[in-house]
């Protein structure tokens, strides 16, 4: 699966997404170590913090399915350019991915940013610093 299949994965996902609030479609593809492409799309809800991005819907349906292992993202939505992950999706990213794990953020005119999982969230807050604080116990 190359680049541009994932990110055309990303722009069929975004046609899923529920955003009578916002209007504005974000669609994800999460490729698997074993060749598995996830989609995910935002999912809003009337109680707008309740909202889920289309990048932790495709990270929490392969994690409830079993599937932990990923090789790379691509995420879509209607921006200017290169769409942005919110600081939430960044999290979740640094919790199931490889800090090497390559991002690709695009629009729908093209525009491409090739990114990583670390660049996107350094410093991430991660198991690491709760397994230093328990060996403190
Ligand atoms: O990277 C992003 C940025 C925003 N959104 C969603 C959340 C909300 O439904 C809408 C506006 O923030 O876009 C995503 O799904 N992913
Ligand atoms: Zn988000």
């Amino acid at each position: 699966m190359d680049k541009v299949k994932l990110m055309e994965e990303a722009q069929i996902a975004r046609e899923k997404a529920y955003v009578p609030y916002s209007k504005f479609k974000v669609g994800a593809a999460l490729l698997t170590t074993d060749g598995q492409v996830i989609h995910g799309c935002n999912i809003e809800n009337s109680g707008y913090s309740m909202t889920n991005c289309a990048e932790r819907t495709a990270f929490f349906k392969a994690i409830s399915e079993g599937i932990t292992e990923f090789k790379a993202l691509a995420v879509t939505g209607d921006t200017e350019g290169p769409i942005s992950p919110c600081g939430a999706c960044r999290q979740v990213m640094a919790e199931f991915c490889d800090s090497d794990m390559p991002v690709y953020l695009t629009n729908l005119n093209g525009n491409v940013q090739e990114t990583t999982v670390g660049e996107l969230l350094p410093g991430a807050f991660s198991k690491e610093d709760l397994d230093y604080a328990e060996g403190q116990q």
